[in-house]
């Protein structure tokens, strides 16, 4: 078997039922993405609908209308203050994501999202009413803190209520939220550009008080995950919980390793200053090179710029976003393949063909970009069965990260954390995510002005480079109980040398009082 590959010899097999309350609170929970997809769908349309950028950018504006199709197209959108619209919303993501973390740790789960969710409304209801760029960019800011918080919590709370046969699957319905977050919001954005005045826009940032609404009125609903209340000592109401969960009365095995968990968690005083000690490195590694990688793969290239892309390819509006609708499409269904399959086939093997899909995508769309632009950017007229091959590329492409890195960038790190440093971890993995989101939003329309088409040779060089990071390094997690995580690190022949066998006598010793 490949590296990384091991079989983990985990004999745990938790009894329980898939309940319904599972499957709700799964459903409420993922809807979290919904905000952060809608977010990421909308603006991409926004800042090519010209009564925007009239109003909050007349620079960007007139230099757009003077660009004549003999031009550089590579560099007509090349603007720092525009990029800045759309970036600004990660760093405050990445600022909040770190809050996040003692906020799920102190108050619970539950707590945290519908924090996320109520700043996230307010930030939408101020951009829906911007009257200048300092309110468009204030409203940003606070839809950043509610995605912070979200992507905080949500994928680990997913994690710990699924039980662990299905927690792929589960846990994955986070991204499919983001990507019908994003696929509303492309849809919404075909229609607000055609709305005669101009204030389609309003429509489209306004929109977002719905998804923010939804998470925070179904989080009401929702109990806080066991482990989220072992960690704040509630005992009897954890294990009430879990019972309810998994839809029977003796959960003791279960509960058993949850509370062993719990209690070594609680020896840990600064889960901050603990991550960096070295037996937490294979949980650190993929907690900051996961969600890089994630963006590596030149994913939101598409997301944000879709519609400004395919406008610099000499498409019209219209077509520039109904392009951006259908690749928006694509994202969604392919992510329900990886759903239906990753508690199947494993995390490893969706990794390296997604890897391998998006490759060959990107060499096609190298080589098709760069024989009708070449590196002067002036493409004269465009014939259809270009249009064509770029627009099939860029599918197979989106699906290839659709099943693979886009879901598998939350899953895989929500899982393997052990319950002390997994708030501090994911806050981690989230800061990474919206850093490197911010700096692709910012530096990608200043790389297709100066790398042309060779920025895609630049994303295919990362896929290369993160895939062979897969092969050797990610140890296969599919149907492995979250409290037996450890195990995979033990089997696996480079990371075995981290491991420490934690079972100390303090913590089987208050265990037995417990229990
Ligand atoms: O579906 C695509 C979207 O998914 C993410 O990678 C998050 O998992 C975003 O960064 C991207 O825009």
């Amino acid at each position: 078997m490949a590296v990384g590959g091991i079989p983990c010899d985990s004999r745990k097999n938790y009894a329980g039922k898939f309940t319904c309350k599972v499957i709700f609170a799964c459903v409420v929970a993922a809807s979290g993405g919904l905000i952060f997809g809608y977010d990421l769908g909308i603006s991409g349309g926004v800042t090519s609908m010209d009564p925007f950028l009239q109003k909050f950018f007349p620079k960007v504006y007139r230099k757009e209308i003077s660009v004549q199709p003999s031009d550089d197209q590579y560099c007509k959108f090349d603007n720092q203050i525009l990029t800045l619209f759309t970036s600004s919303l990660y760093l405050a993501a990445l600022l909040s994501s770190m809050t996040a973390s003692r906020i799920t740790r102190g108050l619970g789960r539950k707590v945290t999202m519908m924090f996320g969710g109520l700043l996230f409304a307010f930030g939408a209801i101020i951009n829906g009413f911007a009257a200048n760029l300092l309110m468009l960019i204030f409203g940003r800011v606070l839809l950043g803190f509610g995605i912070g918080f979200a992507n905080q919590s949500v994928p680990i709370y997913l994690s710990e209520i699924a039980p662990f046969k299905y927690r792929g699957a589960l846990n994955m319905m986070f991204q499919m939220s983001i990507t019908i977050g994003i696929l509303v919001a492309n849809l919404l954005n075909y229609f607000t550009a055609k709305i005669e005045g101009g204030r389609g826009w309003r429509i489209s940032l306004g929109g977002a008080v719905v998804p923010g609404l939804i998470f925070f009125l179904g989080c009401f609903f929702l109990s806080d995950s066991p482990n989220s209340l072992l960690e704040r000592n509630k005992y009897e109401e954890a294990k009430d919980m879990l019972r309810r969960i998994r839809g029977i009365y003796n959960v003791d095995e279960e509960f058993k390793d949850l509370a062993k968990a719990s209690e070594a968690a609680k020896l840990v005083q600064s889960p901050w200053r603990d991550i960096l000690s070295r037996k937490y490195r294979p949980q650190l590694t993929f907690a900051i090179l996961i969600p890089l990688f994630q963006q590596l793969t030149g994913m939101n290239v598409f997301v944000f710029y879709a519609p400004v892309l395919f406008k610099s390819m000499g498409f019209g509006n219209n077509a520039s976003l109904m392009s951006a609708l259908i690749t928006s499409i694509v994202n969604s269904c392919a992510t329900l393949v990886s759903i239906a399959t990753v508690d199947k086939y494993g995390r490893r093997t969706l990794f390296l063909l997604g890897g391998l899909q998006m490759f060959v995508c990107q060499a096609v769309m190298t080589i098709s970009i760069a024989s009708k632009f070449g590196s002067s950017g002036s493409p004269g007229q465009l014939p259809l069965w270009f249009s064509a091959i770029v627009v099939v590329a860029m599918c197979v492409y989106i699906a290839g990260f659709a099943y693979s890195w886009g879901p598998l960038g939350w899953l895989v790190p929500s899982e393997i954390f052990p319950l002390e440093i997994r708030s501090a971890a994911q806050s981690i993995t989230v800061a990474v995510n919206m850093i490197f989101t911010f700096a692709i939003a910012q530096v990608f329309t200043a790389m297709l002005c100066n790398l042309k088409f060779g920025l895609f040779i630049f994303f295919a060089i990362c896929v290369v480079g993160l895939s062979i990071f897969i092969y050797k390094l990610l140890p296969e997690t599919k149907g492995v109980p979250i409290e037996e995580m450890a195990l995979v690190w033990k089997n696996h022949p480079y990371w075995t040398k981290f491991v420490v066998d934690k079972s100390s006598s303090l913590v089987m010793g208050k265990l037995e009082l417990i229990i």
